[in-house]
């Protein structure tokens, strides 16, 4: 007999153990398929993960329930991909369900009734000459047309070019044939893109690209380091040329949507209808076609955001994670996989080799670099001899002092104006949405806050109302304070919104565009953006750190930073590098064709984050920040991993955490902190505690975690999440 073993997906019975199933007669089942099985008196949904050809009855301890239906034609997930889930649990601690779930696209997702549809066109499949007499003046020319096309060729464009009544006599004459044919949803028109013309490398890029090449030959994995604007994208996307000319696939990763059109206009410029596009931002429909044309093979390269690394590619000849550093390659919450290591998992599987490219690595990958687990290549000159921008920092206290209480210093201004007299770009970063931070009362100091969390809301100009940026909630400007009724009631600190509101009135005639989380909801919004800001017909770009790094727009000459110390204050170890990371990036943006400069206002002027920055010297900031690192014991000199508790009531979440804390403070491999309350403690009327976690030896702390998750998923008050 056939069995088969299934992952079932029932959520209050989390275990990565399978159960077996009988196949019946007829029933078409292979690895990776989805079924409905029974358990218990339901009938759940599971993933085949193994099929025993003949099992005997003796192998089992009961009688084996058969499979009901198997709900899938083919496989939807490649073994492949089911050895990565098993590896993504053992790395984050949690349940095969999830990872397969998450690396199952969202569109193949979705229940069978609601199953994104398979989207067809009519076509014309056959033409027959002779049936039309030339007399039929139109339609004989419609026939002689399709004679000279290539079939099968759109009905709707026939119809379009010779009238619907025309095409009709064709169809009754018997002159053509039609056929409802699939049709793949494209996700971009690559007759609208310039070809992105193939440079020849400089000597400094030929050098990289030599180095990239010979540890391909070793399939190792390599740290790309050249500073911004230094021409990695060119050297890597020769690279990518060179796999797809050997038959192979290449994945190449972007941190951001709003880095997307970006690679899109230079690989679809590039290498045309080769390339796949997988982001967050597609349709239902759009995703699942993608998707579907990877699985068949006519896709060459994957272009996407972290998901994409999961592409059924079934022959990876290179991964390229750009950007490297940033922190969305890292999942929030459960399964909080890196992306980073799921890339090396696969390009291990597939003997080929991952390149991490970035201006700024993180400090854990330039450590790994160091000690030769990834080979270093390093591009340290820009493109075209061109000078790193000259940086000014601005001290924001002396601006005080001289009696200015503007959101701008006054040397950014002169340089605002200086570069829009030259028809010259600019980008201002700011990193906070919104109008003002918040409302104050000035006699009571009373903070309007969220209702549901632990924040102060924030004013947004275009609805006239308070917001708060972690739930749905929204509320009117109160007049008077909700405290003690006083009139003055107030709008304090400032968002991109009230910056840009302030900038038009400088400079009445500037063009700007904004871009952050509020401007770019809609689909396409980065898009459109982006387009009107590459073809100049805007000036400046004031944005969030969405628009910090990657972007390459030649005509900027300068980049305003506004509130340096935003990032510098937040409370993580990582703050430090966060902000060094962050300033280098958007200060990368200027200059990157002609001479350029960057000022960066802050209240800390001196911190060596600001001064290395300033500098471009990131030798400099590594070394001062794994000094600070070795100090307070933190990564890369240890993991970490935090537990997080959630309940409607603080005193559960924090319980339980406590209870844990007991278990662990023992484990002489593990260092335990005592549970705080989160950064935000009450988000949507749910209590968040943490605490965290240090540890060298990562398979212990892995398999307690497991346990833990093993021995708390069932809480039903509590939720724990694991991030590692
Ligand atoms: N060999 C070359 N000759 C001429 N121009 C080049 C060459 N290589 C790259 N460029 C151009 O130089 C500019 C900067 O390149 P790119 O955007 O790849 O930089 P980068 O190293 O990725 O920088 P960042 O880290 O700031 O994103 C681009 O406009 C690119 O087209
Ligand atoms: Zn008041
Ligand atoms: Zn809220």
């Amino acid at each position: 007999m056939r069995t088969v073993e299934v992952i079932v997906d029932v959520p209050a019975h989390q275990t990565n153990q399978t159960y077996d199933y009988l196949i019946q007669e007829g029933q078409r089942v292979e690895v990776g398929m989805r079924v409905h099985v029974p358990f218990g008196n339901r009938n759940v949904e599971g993933f085949v993960l193994g099929i025993k050809e003949d099992a005997q009855e003796a192998d089992f301890k009961f009688a084996l329930k058969p499979v009901y239906a198997v709900l899938d034609e083919e496989p939807v997930l490649t073994h492949e991909l089911i050895e990565l889930a098993k590896y993504m649990c053992e790395q984050t601690a949690s349940f095969m369900i999830n990872a397969l779930q998450t690396i199952l696209p969202a569109a193949l997702k979705v229940g069978r009734k609601q199953a994104v549809k398979v989207k067809t066109q009519e076509m014309v499949v056959r033409v027959i000459d002779g049936v039309v007499q030339p007399k039929a003046k139109k339609q004989f020319e419609a026939v002689e047309f399709l004679l000279g096309q290539r079939l099968p060729y759109s009905a709707t464009e026939l119809r379009k070019q010779f009238s619907a009544p025309i095409v009709q006599s064709l169809l009754q004459k018997g002159a053509i044939v039609t056929e409802e044919q699939e049709v793949l949803r494209s996700v971009y028109n690559s007759s609208v893109y310039e070809e992105y013309v193939k440079q020849p490398l400089t000597a400094a890029q030929q050098v990289a690209f030599d180095a990239i090449s010979a540890g391909r030959e070793s399939g190792q994995a390599m740290l790309l380091h050249g500073v911004t604007g230094s021409g990695k994208t060119e050297v890597y996307m020769q690279q990518i040329e060179a796999v797809v000319a050997s038959g192979k696939q290449a994945i190449v990763l972007v941190p951001e949507i709003a880095l997307t059109p970006q690679m899109v206009q230079r690989f679809v410029g590039r290498f045309g209808e080769a390339v796949a596009v997988l982001h967050s931002r597609l349709s239902n429909g759009e995703r699942f076609d993608q998707w579907r044309l990877i699985e068949r093979g006519e896709v060459k390269i994957v272009v996407g955001t972290r998901s994409a690394i999961f592409a059924p590619l079934t022959d990876i000849g290179l991964i390229v994670i750009d950007e490297e550093h940033d922190s969305s390659y890292k999942q929030e919450n459960m399964p909080a996989y890196d992306t980073r290591e799921m890339a090396l998992w696969r390009a291990d599987f597939h003997h080929c080799s991952v390149i991490f490219s970035s201006a700024t690595p993180s400090l854990e990958t330039y450590a790994r670099a160091q000690v030769d687990r990834y080979l270093y290549v390093g591009i340290h000159e820009r493109i075209a001899g061109l000078m790193m921008p000259e940086v000014k920092v601005i001290d924001m206290r002396e601006e005080l002092h001289a009696k200015n209480l503007s959101m701008f210093s006054r040397d950014l201004l002169a340089a605002i104006r200086d570069r829009l007299d030259k028809k010259e770009q600019i980008i201002l970063l700011f990193n906070r949405r919104g109008y003002a931070t918040f409302v104050k009362c000035r006699e009571c100091g009373y903070v309007v806050e969220c209702p549901n969390c632990d924040i102060s809301l924030t004013y947004h100009k275009t609805s006239n109302k308070l917001h708060c940026h972690y739930c749905e909630h929204q509320e009117p400007l109160p007049q008077t304070c909700p405290n003690c009724t006083s009139p003055y009631i107030k709008l304090f600190g400032q968002g991109t919104q009230r910056l840009t509101e302030a900038l038009q009135q400088e400079f009445p005639d500037a063009r700007i565009l904004r871009m952050d989380r509020d401007t770019t909801s809609q689909k396409g919004s980065h898009q459109a953006i982006f387009d009107t800001f590459s073809n100049l017909e805007a000036d400046i770009l004031v944005g969030t750190q969405m628009i910090a790094k990657g972007l390459d727009f030649p005509n900027v000459t300068l980049v305003g930073v506004l509130a340096a110390d935003q990032t510098l204050n937040f409370p993580d170890f990582r703050a430090s590098e966060r902000a060094f990371q962050l300033l280098t990036q958007v200060s990368g943006r200027a200059g990157r064709q002609r001479a350029g400069t960057a000022i960066i206002q802050t209240y800390m002027p001196d911190h060596y984050a600001i001064q290395f920055a300033a500098k471009h010297d990131y030798q400099g900031f590594y070394q001062e920040e794994m000094k600070i690192r070795k100090q307070h014991y933190y990564p890369p000199y240890c993991h970490v991993s935090s537990l997080k508790a959630t309940a409607a009531s603080a005193k559960e979440a924090y319980d339980l955490l406590f209870a844990i804390y007991q278990e662990f403070k023992d484990d002489e491999a593990i260092q335990i902190y005592k549970p705080v309350p989160a950064l935000i403690a009450r988000v949507n009327n749910q209590y968040t505690y943490q605490c965290l976690l240090k540890y060298k030896d990562k398979k212990h702390t892995l398999a307690r975690l497991y346990d833990l998750q093993q021995k708390y998923y069932k809480h039903n008050k509590v939720s724990l999440s694991i991030s590692v």
